[in-house]
C-alpha cells in the first residue's frame, strides 16, 4: 500500500519535474524542427535548381514545389512547346509567403540520350546563371518485356536515358560545383534501383547503375562540401508505365494499375524538396511492401529470389492465357 504523504510526493514531483521537463524538451525539439525548417527555405531560396524531365509528371511537380520555394528554376525537356507552356502555369501561380519572390522560369531544350547536346546544354545553362546549386536529375523511361525477347538497342536505350544522360549531365557540371565548393546532385532513381522485378531488366538496370554512381559520387565530393541525395519512389501517378518502351522498342501505352494507384507525383515532390532541403544522403518514398521487399533483398535473399520467381511465373501465366 501507498501512503498518503507519498501520493503527495509523488505528485509533487510530477508537477514540480516531470511535467515542466516534458513540456520543456517538447519545446526544444519544436523549436529545433522550426530551425530545421527556416535553414531549409533559405537554402532554397534563391538556390539555381536544374530539373530535368520538367515536361510531366514528377518533374513537372518538383518544378512547381521549387518555384514556389522561390528557386530560380531551370526548366529541361526535350519538348519546346510543353517547356513554354509550363513556364506559363509556373508564371501564373500566386505568391502565399510575402517573404519568397518567385523567379521567371528559364528552359534548356535537349534530348538526355543525346551526349553532345547534353554537353552543350550545361555550357548554355552556366552560361546563363553562373552557377547551378542543385541539379536534379529526374527525367526517365521505362520498359516492360523479357530478357530473352528483349533487342540490345532497347537495353541501350534506357541505359542511355536514365543512366548516362544524369551522368553526362552531372560530369559537365560538377568542375563549376567544385570551383565553388557548393552544390547538390540529386538523382531520382526508383525502388527498382534497389530490387530487381521481372519484366524490367532493362530498367532496373539502368536504376541500380543510378544508385551505384552517385553513391560514388557522394564518397567522392564530400570534401568538396557538395551534397548527393538518391531518392528511391515506389510507383507513382505519372506517364511512366504509357511511355515504357517494350522489348521490340515500340511504346507500351498502358497505364498500368500500380502506377494509377500510386502516390501522386505532388506529394512525391514534396518529398524531393524536403530531403534536398535537409540534404539528405537517400530517401526511399514508397508504401510498406516495397519497402520490405527492400530489406527482404538484402536480409534474406533466397526468400526474396523464390518470391521473384513465382511472380514471374504467374505474371507470363496470365500474359500467355
Ligand atoms: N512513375 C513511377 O512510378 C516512378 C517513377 N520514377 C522515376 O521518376 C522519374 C520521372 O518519371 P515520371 O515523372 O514518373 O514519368 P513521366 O513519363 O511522366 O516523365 C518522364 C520525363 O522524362 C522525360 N524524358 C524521357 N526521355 C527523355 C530524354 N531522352 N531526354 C530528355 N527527357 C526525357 C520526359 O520528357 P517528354 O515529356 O518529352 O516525354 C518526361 O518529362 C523517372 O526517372 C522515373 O524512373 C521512379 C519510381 C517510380
Ligand atoms: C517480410 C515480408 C516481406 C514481404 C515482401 C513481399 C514482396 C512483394 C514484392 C513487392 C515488389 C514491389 C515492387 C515495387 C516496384 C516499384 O515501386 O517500382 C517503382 C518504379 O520505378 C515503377 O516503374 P514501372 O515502370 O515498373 O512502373
Amino acid at each position: 500500500m501507498v501512503s498518503i504523504p507519498e501520493v503527495w510526493k509523488l505528485m509533487d514531483l510530477t508537477t514540480t519535474v516531470i511535467i515542466p521537463l516534458l513540456f520543456g524538451s517538447l519545446g526544444i525539439f519544436t523549436l529545433f524542427r522550426l530551425l530545421q525548417w527556416m535553414r531549409m527555405r533559405a537554402y532554397l531560396r534563391e538556390a539555381v535548381v536544374v530539373i530535368t524531365g520538367a515536361t510531366s509528371g514528377l518533374g513537372k511537380e518538383c518544378a512547381k514545389a521549387f518555384h514556389a520555394a522561390g528557386s530560380k528554376v531551370v526548366l529541361c525537356g526535350r519538348n519546346s512547346e510543353k517547356l513554354r507552356e509550363l513556364v506559363q502555369e509556373l508564371s501564373a501561380m500566386t505568391n502565399h509567403r510575402k517573404n519568397v519572390s518567385m523567379h521567371k522560369p528559364h528552359t534548356v531544350v535537349f534530348d538526355l540520350s543525346d551526349t553532345r547536346m547534353v554537353i552543350n546544354a550545361a555550357e548554355e545553362i552556366l552560361k546563363n546563371m553562373g552557377h547551378v546549386d542543385i541539379l536534379i536529375n529526374n527525367a526517365g523511361i521505362s520498359y516492360r518485356g523479357t530478357v530473352v525477347d528483349t533487342g540490345l538497342d532497347v537495353d541501350k536505350k534506357l541505359m542511355e536515358t536514365n543512366y548516362f544522360g544524369p551522368v553526362a549531365l552531372t560530369k559537365a557540371l560538377l568542375p563549376s560545383m567544385i570551383k565553388r565548393r557548393q552544390g547538390h546532385i540529386v538523382a531520382i532513381s526508383s525502388i527498382q534501383g534497389k530490387i530487381s522485378i521481372p519484366f524490367r531488366s532493362a530498367y532496373a538496370a539502368s536504376k541500380h547503375a543510378t544508385q551505384a554512381f552517385f553513391d560514388c559520387l557522394r564518397a567522392e565530393v564530400e570534401q568538396y562540401d557538395i551534397d548527393v541525395t538518391v531518392i528511391s519512389p515506389g510507383y507513382i501517378q505519372t506517364n511512366l508505365s504509357l511511355n515504357a518502351l517494350r522489348g521490340d522498342g515500340s511504346r507500351y501505352g498502358v497505364l498500368d494499375k500500380a502506377t494509377a494507384e500510386g502516390q501522386t507525383a505532388a506529394e512525391v515532390a514534396q518529398v524531393v524538396l524536403a530531403a534536398v532541403g535537409h540534404k539528405k544522403k537517400e530517401v526511399l518514398v514508397a508504401g510498406l511492401a516495397p519497402c520490405l521487399a527492400v530489406y527482404l533483398r538484402n536480409l534474406f535473399p533466397r526468400l526474396f529470389f523464390t518470391l521473384m520467381a513465382s511472380r514471374a511465373k504467374k505474371e507470363k501465366k496470365v500474359k500467355d492465357s
